[in-house]
C-alpha cells in the first residue's frame, strides 16, 4: 500500500508488536492517513491489510516511498537504527520506545539534528494531565514522602517504565531535596530523608497504570494515570506524526503537540 492520495502518508517500525499493531489499526480508522510502509524485525503477516516487510529492507523502502514520518515502537538499539535510517532519508521521526541508556539517547539526538525527532516515553493526553497535576502537588507539598509505583503487562522488559523516570524527573525539578530514588525496599529498611521510592509490578495484561503517593503526617493524596487500551497511546502517536512532518529538524517532544493544540502540556 503506497497510501499517495492520504494526507499523512506513514513508516511503522515494529510493525508486529504490540505497539505497531496498534498504530497501524489506528491509521487504518482515521481519515487521511495511510501507512506507506511497514516494517518488523521478525516476518509476519499483513496487519490491518498493510503488507509488513522486513526490517532489514527500512532504508530501500524509505528511499522509494518517501514517507511524511516514520512511528517507532520498538526497542532502544532498533530505534536508535531507525532515527539514523530516518536522517539519511530525510523522514521525521516519532518515538515511543522507553528504556534508552544515555548513550543510545545521544544517537537519537543526533539523528535530530538532520530531520525532527519527536520522543515521548508516554502518548496518552492523561498522562500529559497527570505530570502537570503531579508538578503542582510536589511544589505545593514541600516535605511530603513521594512514592511512585507503576504497573505493566508482565512482558514489559523496561523497568521502571518511561513514564515512571518522566514523573521522577518531575518531581525532582521541584523538589530539589528529593535525590535519592529507592527502587522497592526489603530488610531493615525505614524511609531516609531524601528518598522517592520507585516501585515496578509487571502482572497479567495490565496496559499501564503510574500511582503517585504524597504523604505528609496526617494526609495523603495519590494521582493515578490508568491507559484503558492501547489506541490511547496509537492516538497520541498519530497526533505527534501529523505535527512533526512540517518541522524543522530538531528534538521535540509531546508537549510540543499538545500546546499547539491548544493544551498547556508544559512537558
Ligand atoms: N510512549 C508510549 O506511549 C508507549 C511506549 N511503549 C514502548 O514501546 C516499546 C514497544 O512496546 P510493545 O509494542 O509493547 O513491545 P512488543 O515487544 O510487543 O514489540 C516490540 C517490537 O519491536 C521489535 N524489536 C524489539 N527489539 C528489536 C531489535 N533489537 N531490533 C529490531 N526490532 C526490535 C519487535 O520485533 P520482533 O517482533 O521481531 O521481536 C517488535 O516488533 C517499548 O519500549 C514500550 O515501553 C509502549 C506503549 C506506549
Ligand atoms: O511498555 C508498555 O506497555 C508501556 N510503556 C511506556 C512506558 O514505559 O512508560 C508507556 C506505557 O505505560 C505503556
Amino acid at each position: 500500500m503506497s497510501g499517495g492520495d492520504a494526507d499523512l502518508r506513514l513508516a511503522v517500525t515494529g510493525a508486529g508488536g504490540r505497539m505497531g499493531r496498534e498504530v497501524i489499526e489506528a491509521a487504518a480508522d482515521r481519515e487521511g492517513v495511510a501507512v506507506a510502509v511497514a516494517v518488523n524485525r521478525t516476518p509476519t503477516d499483513p496487519v490491518a491489510g498493510v503488507a509488513v516487510e522486513g526490517a532489514d529492507r527500512l532504508d530501500e523502502l524509505l528511499a522509494a516511498a518517501e514517507p511524511d514520518a516514520l512511528v517507532d515502537f520498538t526497542g532502544p538499539e532498533s530505534a536508535v537504527a531507525y532515527a539514523e535510517a530516518c536522517a539519511d532519508a530525510g523522514v521525521p521521526m516519532v518515538t515511543g520506545t522507553t528504556g534508552f541508556a544515555d548513550a543510545q539517547l545521544a544517537g537519537l539526538r543526533a539523528a535530530s539534528e538532520a530531520v525532527p525527532v519527536l520522543k515521548a516515553s508516554n502518548f496518552a493526553r492523561g498522562v500529559a494531565a497527570l505530570r502537570r497535576a503531579v508538578r503542582e502537588a510536589a511544589a505545593a507539598l514541600p516535605g511530603y514522602d513521594v512514592e511512585l509505583t507503576e504497573t505493566h503487562h508482565n512482558a514489559k522488559r523496561d523497568a521502571p517504565s518511561g513514564t515512571a523516570k518522566s514523573i521522577l524527573g518531575d518531581v525532582e525539578s521541584v523538589r530539589d531535596d528529593l535525590d535519592e530514588r529507592v527502587h522497592g525496599r526489603e530488610g531493615d529498611a525505614p524511609r531516609e530523608a531524601g528518598e522517592i521510592g520507585v516501585h515496578a509490578r509487571r502482572a497479567g495484561d495490565v496496559t499501564g497504570e503510574h500511582e503517585v503517593l504524597f504523604a505528609g503526617n496526617r494526609e495523603s493524596i495519590e494521582l493515578t494515570h490508568r491507559a484503558g487500551d492501547r489506541g490511547v497511546f496509537a492516538e497520541g502517536a498519530l497526533d505527534a506524526a501529523d505535527w512533526l512532518a512540517d518541522r524543522d529538524p530538531g528534538w521535540y517532544g509531546f508537549g510540543d503537540v499538545l500546546d499547539a493544540d491548544g493544551g498547556d502540556a508544559g512537558q
